[in-house]
């Protein structure tokens, strides 16, 4: 069965490399995009993609899934929009594939209970990176040995929401093995604010932005005379598409809410 996948934010830096795995895969077609201004009538009409790209374009949730019956909706768009498109995507029994970061707890934790409830399968993935998953994975084994980290991650100039989801995601998985602790020295003052990062019950997140990276963390583990650094670097948009296509084809059969790619890959 070819799996009806519907796009949004098809113009921006993941949604063009997105549109194109989606189009060059056998198993799955390209039946609509989703926009939240007018850009044309079909992809061809942005002018950023092939004359043969002919996905219609729709401002409208509910208009586009009745006109075009998509399987799936992958959001990559942002922080501001992904909650709602979220929402609406799992009303309209359309399976959401999430990369936009931003969520809150509080928005997660309303998401796991509708696809819980309608058994729609969901899928919240920061980061789509295998390597990214296995950094955040390993990192998570070495702080029951290791409990002192901060996190450095380093995007380009132009990511909207700070700290990364991938950031906060690894903040996450660690948090539930290393019991909640005050870094540094007690009496530790910042004489400029924001100096020692977030704290994320007591590990130190520092977002770092700038031209020319893409994306990259590294979780620094301090022990007595001794640093652990595991790092990972995306140096291009390619590196998350194998994930988009699993997650795509994970989704189908799922019958509720997966937050972070580890709990699907082998
Ligand atoms: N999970 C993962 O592995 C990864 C996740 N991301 C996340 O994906 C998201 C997108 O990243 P990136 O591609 O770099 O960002 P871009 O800004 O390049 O792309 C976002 C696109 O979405 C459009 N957009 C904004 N709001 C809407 C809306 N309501 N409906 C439809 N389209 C909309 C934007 O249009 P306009 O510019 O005109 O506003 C833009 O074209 C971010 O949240 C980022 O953190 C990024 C990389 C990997
Ligand atoms: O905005 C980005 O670029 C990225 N966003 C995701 C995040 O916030 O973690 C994933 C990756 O780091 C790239």
């Amino acid at each position: 069965m070819t799996i009806r996948v519907a796009i949004a934010g098809a113009r921006g830096r993941m949604g063009q490399e997105a549109v194109h795995t989606i189009m060059k895969n056998t198993e799955m077609e390209l039946v609509a995009v989703l926009d939240y201004k007018d850009i044309g009538k079909t992809l061809e009409d942005t002018n950023l993609f092939p004359p043969s790209y002919g996905a219609p374009i729709f401002t409208d949730l509910t208009e586009l899934h009745k006109k075009t019956s998509p399987d799936v909706l992958v959001d990559l768009t942002s922080p501001e929009s992904v909650y709602k498109h979220t929402k609406e995507a799992l009303a309209l029994n359309i399976r959401p594939v999430v990369g936009t970061t931003g969520f809150t707890d509080e928005e997660l934790e309303e998401l796991t209970a509708i696809s819980k409830e309608s058994g729609l399968g969901c899928i919240i993935a920061p980061n789509f990176a295998v390597g990214a998953v296995l950094m955040m994975k390993f990192a998570e084994q070495a702080a029951k040995y290791l409990p002192d980290i901060e996190i450095i991650e380093m995007h380009h100039d132009q990511k909207l929401d700070a700290p990364s989801g991938t950031a906060l995601k690894t903040a996450n998985l660690i948090a539930a093995v290393r019991p909640a602790h005050v870094q540094g020295h007690p009496k530790e003052k910042e004489t400029f604010p924001g100096a020692r990062g977030a704290d994320y019950e007591g590990m130190r997140i520092h977002s770092v932005r700038l031209p020319g990276l893409v994306a990259h963390q590294q979780v620094l583990l301090g022990g007595e005379g001794q640093l652990l650094t595991i790092r990972h670097d995306s140096f291009n948009r390619g590196s998350f598409m194998s994930g988009i296509v699993l997650s795509v084809k994970t989704v189908m059969n799922l019958k509720e809410l997966v937050y972070g790619l580890e709990h699907i890959i082998d």
